[in-house]
């Protein structure tokens, strides 16, 4: 059963993510909850990372920490949750410490046998709905909810590698030794994340974001192989699953890391949404891409250590090349990754605020 909730204020994201014209473009940052704040640190003193994904009450309190902080210049919440909560609900052992790691990874492919066969998402990701839910009420319609999972490529290098990596050797062996095996895997963690998503619509989210952080490491060829056909399956297997069980189409956003190369491709791949990295200059984005998705990002994270007059200067810079005739149409801008521990919160607001100033119709 879908819950009803009051009606959204502030739909900028939502109209932005519809390829729509906007008086300004929407601005929401990836880890926008995360450890440059304060009060994020103060609740992680006391709680493990996975125990605050799974206690409703903390998860919804940190998701809510930047919407209160930016009240009114924020233009979105992002459900405080992992990616690797998919390898856990298939049965995998993850910690954090402070990294991700897993104490069993997926050696060879008989240790996929250990996965487990059938994942019921509402008896092993049931806290994340209600966690949504929950979070969605509380809002009260301020900001509109995304919601979110890992890519399959993504989350299969982190399942076998038992890590994070910087060779990827040992997931790549698996690619060019056994790619049907691997194709094989892909498919089965992109049925995951496909009820994973249909869950996390269900329970409130109004726009859902794939991470792919990873598809930059393969080439253009080998991301054709092996991730493209698995994010189309979850963007097909989402869009039809909410139409059989007549739940509202909410917008779909793919961040494909480092996979600039095969924008023109994933312009196709059925999402409304692309997320960019800074590697790539905005109006080229644009132009291999059309008008069929709408755009998000991009500026350098980094770019927040360089002092206001940088941000100004560089955010001025990528509104003005995500601009098409003055306006913001089919633009929320981010960054191109997610914002670092070591950032002031007053440097992310006066990001934020120059967002609002020169994405605005006016500026120009
Ligand atoms: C690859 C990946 C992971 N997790 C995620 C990705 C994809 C995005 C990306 O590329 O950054 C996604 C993610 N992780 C987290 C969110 C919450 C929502 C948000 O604010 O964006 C989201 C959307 C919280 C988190 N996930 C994690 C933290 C910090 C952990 C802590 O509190 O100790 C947070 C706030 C831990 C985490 N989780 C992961 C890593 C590699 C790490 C450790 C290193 C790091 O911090 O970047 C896996």
């Amino acid at each position: 059963m879908s819950e009803t909730f009051v009606p959204l204020k502030n739909d900028l994201l939502l109209r932005a993510a519809r390829g729509e014209e906007t008086e300004r473009a929407p601005v929401w940052v990836m880890r926008q909850a995360g450890r440059y704040l304060p009060e994020f640190r103060a609740v992680r003193a006391n709680h493990e990372f996975f125990e605050i994904c799974r206690t409703p009450d903390l998860a919804c309190e940190i998701t809510l920490q930047p919407v209160r902080r930016y009240k009114g210049i924020l233009d979105a919440a992002i459900i405080f949750s992992d990616i690797l909560v998919i390898p856990q609900a298939m049965g995998m052992e993850v910690l954090m410490n402070p990294g991700p790691s897993f104490p069993d990874p997926l050696n060879v492919p008989e240790d996929v046998g250990k996965l487990k066969k059938v994942v019921d998402v509402n008896v092993e990701l049931g806290y994340l709905f209600e966690a949504i839910t929950k979070v969605r009420k509380e809002l009260n319609g301020e900001v509109p909810l995304i919601g979110f999972c890992g890519a399959p490529w993504t989350l299969f290098s982190y399942m076998i590698e038992g890590g994070g990596t910087k060779t990827f050797q040992k997931c790549k062996t698996w690619l060019f030794k056994y790619p049907e095996e691997s194709k094989a895997l892909l498919m089965r963690i992109a049925d995951v994340c496909v009820d994973l998503l249909v869950g996390q619509i269900k329970a409130g989210a109004q726009l859902v974001q794939v991470f792919d952080s990873w598809a930059g490491e393969l080439s253009p060829h080998d991301f054709a192989t092996f991730s493209l056909p698995s994010l189309r399956h979850i963007s097909a297997g989402v869009r039809s699953r909410l139409a059989t069980e007549n739940v509202s189409a909410v917008p779909m956003t793919l961040f494909a890391k480092g996979a600039n190369q095969s924008l023109a491709t994933l312009a196709d791949a059925g999402y409304d949404v692309l997320g960019l990295d800074w590697c790539i200059d905005a109006a080229e984005a644009r132009r291999i891409v059309g008008n069929r998705v709408a755009l998000q990002g991009n500026l350098d994270p980094n770019v927040l250590y360089g002092g206001r007059e940088a941000v100004q200067r560089e955010v001025k810079r990528m509104a003005a090349s995500f601009k098409r005739d003055g306006s913001a149409k089919g633009w929320i801008a981010n960054l191109g990754h997610g914002i670092t521990p070591g950032v002031d919160p007053e440097d992310m607001r006066f990001f934020l605020e120059c967002v609002h100033k020169y994405s605005a119709k006016t500026s120009f």
